[in-house]
């Protein structure tokens, strides 16, 4: 029996479905920590989180044990034993595991039991539960592995303590969203002091389709206190020391703070994060997009900046007639400031070739709604043309008010391969415009000046489909709207409900909640974009399209 213990915890990114890389990763990881006695590793490490259907196809589960088999004996080279996230099937039945290996054995298996179902997870749909955890006695202390959502819940926790766990060690999976890591910091301290026992909460970074994950790793001691707090959105390999103490209790002795990033570089980061791990692994020499001179896309484009580098990114003006000088000034602007290329390739030829081609159909017509969305079509053309010749994948630039009320092009500007602001309300692009222009974070790509001309941030936004067109023509000012939108949206509030917390009359927020409720069409082939909330559109909130239901007339 001892009464220290050195025990490593790797905060690490992953690849979904990348056995043979992450396995490596983990080695590489183990290498670095050989003072240690026991590594930690994040959630499901192996496989990358979350596997979704992957674990629904029995091959992937084949390869899997067979890679965890692999990994295993791997730790017959002098070093840490080893805790990591795999799956493993019992009896026909896949469970998400941690798997304790050492000298080339594995040493103990324990099955996650509480499987999230909400929001953005899909556990139940799976992974069976596992049955109430045991404890492993290493080097003759007993410890538990709550894994994740485990830790969330009182059973697990508490059945580990009553098991006779002296120390908890919990791998994570838990992504990214505003006001989370306050959250995690009062669970868990709670979790501790309930269970009087100290607790170490491991948790992934990096992006991982519309999910970002922030790390934010903690220890905490078995009287709640907060010791060990790691960086967010960064990997990082921790030694941590521990020690029993006269007591017989075990302490964390190590004390490491870090700071995380305040609100709003938090969101910033999670934009960056989950573009750059997109755009990399799925194979894009870079990105490009329609600059407009208007805020969404100067935004977009210092995010892709940010997290790729000025020389990935790709900004392409395409006026019309309806484009003012200024926002052509203002687009070349933007793209001067951010050091990238800017092209500038006029749509008018093929605006002038459609109306030609719809003359006959046309006739009879006054212009309309048709012949200005045919403008956003013909970017869409240009930009997928430039993707198709050169490999650069679009980025789409829409924000979440006006995927929220469908003020977007279908096929249009919605198109793209991912989209930066699909999540953040026109106010919080705003807000976060403002703050890039006057900081630039350590470990970002981009200049440290600012990104966008201030004139980008306060003229009134308007998509120039028409003369003289402002966003306000059609929609509330946005400082009115997205308060009214948070509350159906992210709170699922009522419309008498949103009329009581906002004082907006009851015939503009039955109107928005009729345009919400009648976009969800568009918002189902919209492409992927970083999940910031509680709520986003996507794995969040599922309506269904054919939907006769109103809360308020
Ligand atoms: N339930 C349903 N299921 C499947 N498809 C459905 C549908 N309802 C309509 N549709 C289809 O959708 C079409 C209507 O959608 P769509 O063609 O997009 O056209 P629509 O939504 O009528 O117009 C786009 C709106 O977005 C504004 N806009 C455009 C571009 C940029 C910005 C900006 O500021 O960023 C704003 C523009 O000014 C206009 O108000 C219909 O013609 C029909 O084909
Ligand atoms: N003249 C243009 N040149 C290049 N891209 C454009 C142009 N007009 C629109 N786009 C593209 O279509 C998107 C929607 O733009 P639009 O101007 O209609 O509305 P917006 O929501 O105010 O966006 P932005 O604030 O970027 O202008 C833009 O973000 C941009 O990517
Ligand atoms: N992987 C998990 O079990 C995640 C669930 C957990 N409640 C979280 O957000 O962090």
């Amino acid at each position: 029996m001892t009464d220290r213990l050195t025990i490593a915890l790797a905060q690490m990114n992953q690849r979904v479905g990348d056995l043979a890389g992450n396995a490596e990763a983990i080695l590489i990881v183990r290498r670095r920590a050989s003072g240690a006695d026991l590594l930690l590793v994040p959630e499901l490490q192996l496989t990358g989180y979350p596997p979704e259907d992957l674990v629904l196809k029995p091959a992937f589960l084949r390869e899997t044990e067979a890679a965890a088999g692999r990994l295993v004996a791997a730790t017959s080279e002098p070093g840490p034993a080893l805790a990591f996230g795999s799956i493993r099937v019992v009896e026909g039945k896949a469970y998400n595991v941690v798997i304790l290996a050492d000298e080339g054995r594995e040493l103990f298996v324990t099955r996650k039991r509480e499987l999230p179902n909400y929001g953005t997870f899909d556990e139940k749909r799976i992974f069976a539960s596992g049955p109430l955890p045991e404890v492993f006695t290493f080097k003759g202390v007993k410890i538990g592995f709550p894994i994740c959502e485990d830790l969330w819940l009182d059973d697990v926790p508490m059945h580990l303590a009553h098991e006779g766990a002296e120390i908890l060690l919990s791998p994570n999976g838990s992504p990214f969203e505003i006001d989370k890591d306050e959250l995690r910091q009062k669970l868990f301290g709670g979790r501790a002091t309930q269970t009087g026992l100290p607790l170490a909460y491991l948790n992934r970074v990096g992006g991982q389709d519309e999910l970002a994950f922030d790390g934010s790793s903690m220890v905490f001691n078995g009287d709640g206190e907060l010791v060990v707090q790691m960086r967010d959105w960064d990997e990082q390999l921790l030694l941590t020391e521990w020690a029993r103490g006269a007591d017989g209790r075990w302490r964390c002795e190590t004390r490491e703070r870090a700071t995380l990033a305040p609100h709003p570089e938090d969101i910033y980061r999670a934009m960056v994060v989950a573009l750059r791990d997109y755009v990399q692994r799925n194979g894009f020499p870079g990105v490009l997009l329609g600059l407009s001179g208007g805020i969404d896309s100067a935004l977009s484009a210092a995010v892709a900046v940010d997290a790729l580098g000025p020389d990935k990114v790709w900004g392409v003006m395409m006026p019309s007639v309806f484009t003012a000088d200024t926002s052509k000034s203002d687009a070349a602007e933007s793209a001067r400031l951010l050091g990238i290329r800017h092209d500038v390739i006029p749509i008018k030829p093929a605006v002038s070739a459609l109306d030609d081609m719809l003359r006959d159909a046309f006739a009879g017509r006054k212009p309309d709604l048709a012949e200005e969305n045919i403008q956003a079509r013909l970017r869409m053309v240009t930009l997928m043309a430039l993707s198709n010749k050169f490999g650069h994948m679009v980025l789409t630039t829409g924000n979440k008010s006006e995927m929220s009320v469908g003020y977007a092009t279908l096929y249009g500007d919605m198109a793209g391969g991912y989209s930066v602001l699909k999540d953040a309300y026109k106010t919080t692009v705003f807000a976060l415009s403002r703050w890039r222009n006057e900081n630039r974070p350590e470990g970002l790509l981009g200049p440290a000046g600012k990104v966008m001309p201030d004139a980008v941030i306060t003229k009134p936004p308007s998509a120039e489909l028409r003369a003289e067109q402002k966003d306000e023509d059609s929609l509330p000012p946005y400082d009115r709207l997205d308060p009214i939108l948070h509350g159906l949206v992210d709170r699922e509030l009522s419309v008498s409900e949103v009329c009581a917390e906002t004082g907006e009359p009851r015939a503009l927020v039955a109107e928005m909640e009729k345009l919400l409720l009648r976009a969800e069409y568009k918002r189902r082939q919209a492409p992927p974009g970083v999940k910031l909330g509680g709520r986003n559109f996507g794995r969040d909130r599922r309506y269904p399209i054919t939907n006769a239901f109103r809360t308020g007339a």
